[in-house]
């Protein structure tokens, strides 16, 4: 039959992406600027708190390349834990010296495509629980990237019977099983909160790792007939310290 697969929601979402204004950071004087990064480290430490608290979770990476800097991601109970946030980090000095590169707004999201075992619904056990309000790895590289299922002609991923999806996801699951230790993922869901209907953050120790699972699940059909992607976005961990490093003009 095809129908839809419930899903099960965690912690709303956010990647937020920024550019930093070199030029106009670079004019600041040396004092505005010291103020304007201890300022923000004093956001990520009440960040890091509500994280020690199992209350939210987040990570700020240092993008390569020319679409962005900074990634935020941000995981809240609420939206309207996420949109506060959002405005706390506007509201800091830093933030003036910072563009919005790209944002995605999602949810945590398993699906119960798994036959139930002993008529038990996963989404009551912890372990299920804890991978819907996940902390955030902190791991040395990230990939993070949105994603469709496409419908296009005989290639119609909503067309498709549950059963064969759940086929298909199994498959996907096999390759994805081979890189444990090495690659986890955290898959968002954006189908009507944003553009594209997933977002895919990808954390490994070994960056390679990150080129060589997307291109092992390029051949899963799941992705070769039914896969798009949006832009990729790759970065480097930056813990709250190396902000200092970061934007320290010599
Ligand atoms: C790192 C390994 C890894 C593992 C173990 C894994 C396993 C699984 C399982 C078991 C399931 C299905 C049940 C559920 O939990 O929803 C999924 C689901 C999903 N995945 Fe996945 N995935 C991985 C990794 C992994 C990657 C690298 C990608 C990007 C694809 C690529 O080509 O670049 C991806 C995508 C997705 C998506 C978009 C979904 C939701 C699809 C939908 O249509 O509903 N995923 N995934």
């Amino acid at each position: 039959m095809v129908e839809a697969v419930e899903t099960m929601d965690g912690w709303f979402s956010l990647h937020d992406l920024r550019k930093v204004d070199w030029a106009k950071w670079k004019l600041a004087s040396k004092e505005e600027q010291t103020k304007a990064i201890e300022e923000f480290k004093t956001l990520l430490s009440s960040w890091d708190q509500v994280e020690k608290d199992k209350s939210g979770s987040h990570c700020m990476y240092h993008i390569v390349g020319q679409k962005a800097d900074l990634i935020f991601i941000i995981l809240r109970p609420t939206m309207k834990g996420l949109a506060e946030v959002e405005t706390h980090l506007n509201k800091t000095k830093l933030a003036e010296y910072l563009i919005p590169a790209y944002s995605h707004l999602s949810v945590v999201e398993l699906s119960k495509y798994a036959p139930q075992k002993d008529g038990v619904d996963p989404e009551t056990l912890p372990e299920i629980q804890a991978r819907l309000k996940p902390i955030l790895p902190k791991y040395e590289h990230i990939s993070f990237y949105p994603m469709n299922r496409k419908r296009e002609g005989d290639d119609n991923w909503f067309t498709l019977e549950k059963n064969k999806r759940s086929k298909l996801l199994y498959e996907h699951s096999l390759t994805g099983r081979k890189y444990a230790g090495k690659v986890k993922q955290i898959i968002t869901g954006s189908v009507g909160l944003d553009k594209w209907e997933w977002g895919v953050t990808l954390f490994a120790h070994d960056a390679l790792q990150l080129k060589k699972i997307v291109y092992e699940m390029r051949f899963d059909t799941a992705t070769s007939r039914y896969g798009e992607f949006g832009e990729f976005f790759i970065g480097n961990y930056l813990a709250n310290d190396d902000l200092n490093t970061l934007l320290e003009i010599s």
